[in-house]
């Protein structure tokens, strides 16, 4: 009774009266009541996982510009492989690092069937079945020029480069591979690509489109990765979007969707979250982000510094990119939140 007759002092009455003695702190205080509330949480299940491969044996070799990133030679990434279905990430997205000496104008090396990043398939899925393998479609990894698509004098083209990634395409689901990712930006290529699929009796191969893939400054790590950074004349603004552009996103990934995408995807991540959340809320289809090697990069040169503290960054992060309306999300994080995960 005294309880509810005392008097509060002025200073509570008046925030009381402000708050409606609505205080939102209430459900903070603890952590089983943050828990209980949370509305979005990270999962193992969320984690696709890019690796880079690389001719040789037993060749762990680190990426100078992505602390803790590594290019496995075959045998190795089936290592790890085996690591990520035993932490329980669902998919594995495999590029191939290309010795200049395999790279061409026409990229060809992108459709032979016994490329690095076929034979990795192949052997991991041989190794490890179950584990879903998604294998990157565009020509940069293999032309001397470093772009996504065949040229002529300083013209991306684009039909004949679809004509080329539809082999590409072919090769990789014949190996094993799962889940197409075409991350070209070329027009048309999502439907001529479903289409040689079918036509070879490869109706369960997915596809996941780059659908909004923007031309950005998040991508220099990664063609360091794949050896494509130092061959790279120009830039690559004529065919991926420009960052200025949000409807354009809808644009397109309506149209990638038209075309037979099962999935769709934004890239960069972190930059475009506005454009990740129209998406899912415009289609409602499996809606994925890449969480760049530039992001990655950034974020661990501040752990480096120890300006970042990396596993409340990268949780707070990811997390925020599933709160945006990812359904999964492809990061180099990968093991090391997959473990930290499990540990819990
Ligand atoms: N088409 C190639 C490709 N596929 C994935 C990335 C970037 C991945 C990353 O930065 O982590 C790129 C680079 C680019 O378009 O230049
Ligand atoms: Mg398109």
């Amino acid at each position: 009774m005294d309880r509810i007759e005392g008097k509060a002092s002025e200073l509570t009455q008046r925030i009381d009266t402000v708050t409606g003695g609505r205080r939102m702190r209430r459900l903070r205080r603890t952590d089983w009541a943050r828990r209980l509330v949370r509305e979005t949480s990270l999962s193992i299940n969320d984690l696709i996982w890019p690796i880079f491969v690389v001719d040789g044996n037993n060749i762990v070799k680190p990426v100078a510009s992505m602390p803790g990133v590594h290019r496995y030679s075959v045998d190795r990434a089936v290592d790890a492989a085996r690591e990520a279905a035993d932490l329980g990430i669902p998919v594995l997205a495999l590029f191939p690092y290309t010795d200049p000496s395999r790279r061409d104008e026409a990229g060809s090396e992108a459709y032979n069937p016994d490329n690095l990043v076929c034979r990795a398939t192949r052997a991991i899925k041989a190794a490890i079945p179950d584990i879903g393998i998604m294998c990157d479609v565009a020509l940069d990894p293999y032309t001397s020029h470093g772009h996504d698509g065949l040229m002529e004098g300083e013209t991306i083209l684009n039909d004949p480069t679809v004509e080329a990634l539809c082999r590409q395409a072919l090769v990789q689901a014949e190996a094993g591979c799962d889940i197409i990712g075409p991350s070209d930006m070329m027009d048309g290529r999502v439907s001529l690509i479903r289409e040689t699929l079918d036509g070879h009796g490869l109706r369960d191969t997915l596809i996941m489109s780059y659908a909004a893939k923007y031309a950005s400054a998040f991508y220099a790590p990664f063609r360091d990765a794949v050896g494509s950074a130092s061959m790279l004349k120009g830039d690559k603004r004529t065919y991926q979007m420009d960052y200025g552009n949000g409807d354009e996103a809808l644009r397109e990934a309506a149209q990638d969707i038209a075309e037979g995408a099962d999935m769709i995807m934004v890239k960069p991540g972190l930059p475009y979250l506005d454009i990740l959340t129209r998406l899912k809320a415009e289609f409602s289809m499996p809606t994925f982000a890449y969480q760049t090697s530039g992001e990655y990069a950034m974020m661990m040169a501040a752990v480096g510094n120890g300006w970042l503290d990396e596993e409340r960054g990268t949780m707070e992060v990811l997390t925020a990119y599933k709160r945006a309306g990812a359904d999964g999300i492809l990061t180099y994080f990968a093991p090391k939140v997959a473990a930290r995960l499990k540990a819990r």
